[in-house]
């Protein structure tokens, strides 16, 4: 079996960003450029294009040996039987999703700027913990800020990755990678982009500079 280390550019597609076949178009560039990690974010509730979608994109990760993560919809994950899911405060509670799917399914959990809450979900059973946002995100602009000193105490505390996530950009995201985030995930510094291989590009260049690098793992 092949697991993909969470570390390096975590992709998220968002649907509002990437209507009809740019979806698609975009998310195979960055996976051409070397994405390792995408997540399909897709807030409407048109569930037969999101059924769609998810499909395609899962396959689209398959052929490039990434992982796809679904965001909040563990019955979607089920359905395409989706290596990983990704879950906030406002979706199903993390022990009941490891009851349900057992170790099989690859979880990352949003922790905001609540180191107890990663702790907890470390403990039970997350894969990665998520936390954010740092810097004002054009995607999400409503959300709450995290301070870059949390991500010192996570790797601290913490055994599990850690993602971080909001306005992170090719010019901001050095920082964070020193503060020891493991991952950074973009919406708009990579899908905003009109190149998406030449963001995909600057973006894995912060990895190389930190020392750092996306790897696959056999196991
Ligand atoms: C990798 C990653 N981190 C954080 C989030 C945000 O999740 P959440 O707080 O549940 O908010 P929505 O994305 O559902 O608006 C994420 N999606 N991915
Ligand atoms: C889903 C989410 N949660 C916190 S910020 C954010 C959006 C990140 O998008 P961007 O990289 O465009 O700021």
């Amino acid at each position: 079996m092949t697991t993909t280390a969470i570390a390096g550019v975590y992709g998220i597609t968002d649907s509002t960003l990437m209507p009809g076949d740019a979806l698609l178009c975009k998310s195979e560039a960055a996976l051409r450029a070397g994405l390792r990690i995408l997540q399909y974010r897709d807030k409407s509730d048109d569930a037969a294009r999101r059924l769609r979608e998810a499909a395609a994109l899962h396959a689209l990760c398959r052929d490039y040996g990434a992982l796809f993560v679904v965001n909040d919809d563990a019955a979607l994950a089920a359905k395409i039987a989706a290596p990983a899911l990704h879950v906030g405060r406002e979706d199903a509670p993390l022990a009941e999703l490891r009851r349900h799917f057992g170790g099989s399914l690859c979880i990352g959990v949003s922790c905001y700027d609540d180191l107890a809450r990663a702790e907890r979900a470390q403990a039970e059973g997350a894969d990665y913990v998520a936390f954010g946002a740092f810097f004002p995100s054009p995607s999400k602009p409503d959300t709450s800020r995290a301070p870059l000193h949390l991500l010192r105490e996570a790797r601290r505390r913490l055994q599990v990755p850690v993602v971080a996530i909001g306005g992170i950009r090719a010019d901001n995201g050095a920082d964070l990678l020193a503060a020891g985030a493991d991952a950074l995930a973009v919406i708009s510094a990579l899908f905003g982009s009109a190149d998406v291989a030449a963001a995909m590009r600057r973006l894995q260049a912060l990895f190389v500079l930190a020392g750092g690098s996306q790897t696959m793992e056999e196991s």
